[in-house]
Parts: structure tokens; C-alpha cells; sequence
């Protein structure tokens, strides 16, 4: 997979505005940038406007004004159909996980694998390996509706981590888990981050962040953005 030249930036938001329909502006003049290859926390209190940043990062939702880079493409002017390769170099850990029911934890990590048309034998390999690391060997074949909150939220880590992608966008990965288990996630992200993968993690959790007080920090409070290195 090929991955950004380092010393740009892989999102770039320029006075950003973003208000749902016809609601007050729950984003308001936020401008910053994220250097490619970079590991960000993004921090601020519930209701602040975290989820909704992500969304647009994931080309979820485009700005009500202002400016969205994303790979060095504006959001806004990008076509429907050129969406989805784009989304395939973003992994994205959804706070409400979004696994398919119908699936075992395996095929749902799998499923970035097989539409990116990679042999089964592969499949086979790297999934539960990776399964293994974050400590679901032994439910590989379970459906999601059999899995606690943490188990699947750890399944969510996988299905956005193993195809390796650019951009890592995690909505609060570790609310589930205990301690052991999220500092075992910290470690699988600087892994993938080491590897060239940019990445964001937003999260409520300052003891997890003050455990990592290298990485910088964006911070939302009441729908702006400041950059706390
Ligand atoms: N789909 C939506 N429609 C209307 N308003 C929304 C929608 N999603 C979020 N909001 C509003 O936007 C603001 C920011 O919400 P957002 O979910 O981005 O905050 P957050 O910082 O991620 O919060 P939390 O940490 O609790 O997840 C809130 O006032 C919220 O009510």
C-alpha cells in the first residue's frame, strides 16, 4: 500500500464551519493541520464537537464553510464516486463500533482484506494473528452479538488496522477496556504509526494521554479547535 511522502500534511482545515441542517454551528473557525505520519490525540469534553472533526476527516460529512484537505484533496469538490477509493486509505474505530451482526469477529476483520481482492490463504493468516494480539483468539467464529462491549470494540481496532491504512481515525478506542488492554492498543497504534500510518485518537481519557506526552494534542472545546503540543 503505498503511503504519503513524509513532511506534508494529510489533513488541513482552513477556517471550517459545520452546522447539522439547520442547528447552530457546532464548529466554528477551526484551522489546523496534521503532519503525515504524525500520532495525535484529540481531546475536549463531551458535546464538544470530537465525533463530528472525525466525520469530517473521514469524508463523512463536508464543512458548511471553510476548508477540508484530506490527501491533499478538497473535501467539498471531490466526486461521489472518488469517495470510496479514498475511504479505503482511512481505517476508522467508530465509538458505536458499527460491526456486521451476520459476520464472525474473523470475517469482519476480514472484510478491508477481501475487497482489496487479497488471497484467502493471506486472510487466513494475518487475521488471526492479529485477532490473537488484542486478545480474541478464542473467538474468532463469534458473532458480534455474543461479544461484550470491549471484545468488540476490539474487534472494531482490527477491522480498521489491518489493511495498514494512511489515515488512522479512532473515536474513544479504549472506553470499553480495561487498563492493560488499552495501553496493548497504544502499542498496536505506535506499531502501525511506526509503520507510516498517520493517526488521531480522540478520547476523555487524560490518564491515557498523559502516559504518551509526546504525542500532540488537538483540543476541542465549545466547537473550536487549539493545538496543545
Ligand atoms: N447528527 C447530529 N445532528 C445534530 N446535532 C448533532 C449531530 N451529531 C452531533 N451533534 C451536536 O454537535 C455537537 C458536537 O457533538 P459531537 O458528537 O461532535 O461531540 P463529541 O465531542 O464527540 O462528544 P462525545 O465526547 O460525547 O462523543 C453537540 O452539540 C451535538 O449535540
Amino acid at each position: 500500500m503505498p503511503q504519503r511522502p513524509p513532511g506534508g500534511n494529510i489533513l488541513k482545515f482552513d477556517n471550517v464551519g459545520l452546522r447539522y441542517g439547520l442547528g447552530p454551528e457546532v464548529l466554528r473557525d477551526v484551522s489546523f493541520r496534521v503532519a503525515t505520519g504524525s500520532f495525535h490525540f484529540l481531546t475536549g469534553p463531551s458535546g464538544a464537537g470530537k465525533s463530528t472533526l472525525l466525520r469530517l476527516m473521514y469524508l463523512g460529512l463536508k464543512p458548511t464553510r471553510g476548508r477540508v484537505m484530506v490527501f491533499d484533496r478538497d473535501v467539498a469538490t471531490t466526486a461521489r464516486y472518488e469517495l470510496p477509493a479514498l475511504r479505503r486509505r482511512i481505517g476508522v474505530v467508530f465509538q458505536d463500533f458499527r460491526l456486521l451482526d451476520h459476520l464472525t469477529a474473523l470475517d469482519n476483520v476480514a472484510l478491508p482484506l477481501r475487497v482489496r481482492g487479497l488471497r484467502e490463504a493471506e486472510i487466513r493468516r494475518h487475521v488471526p494473528e492479529l485477532l490473537s494480539w488484542v486478545g480474541l483468539a478464542d473467538q474468532l467464529d463469534a458473532r458480534p452479538s455474543t461479544l461484550s462491549g470491549g471484545q468488540k470494540q476490539r474487534v472494531a481496532i482490527a477491522r480498521a488496522v489491518i489493511g495498514r491504512p494512511d489515515l488512522l481515525l479512532a473515536d474513544e478506542p479504549t472506553g470499553n477496556v480495561d487498563d492493560q488492554i488499552a495501553m496493548r492498543l497504544m502499542r498496536l497504534f505506535e506499531e502501525l504509526n511506526k509503520l507510516g500510518t498517520t493517526i488521531l485518537v480522540a478520547t476523555h481519557n487524560e490518564g491515557l494521554v498523559s502516559r504518551f506526552p509526546h504525542n500532540p494534542r488537538l483540543h476541542v472545546e465549545r466547537g473550536q479547535v487549539v493545538r496543545v503540543t
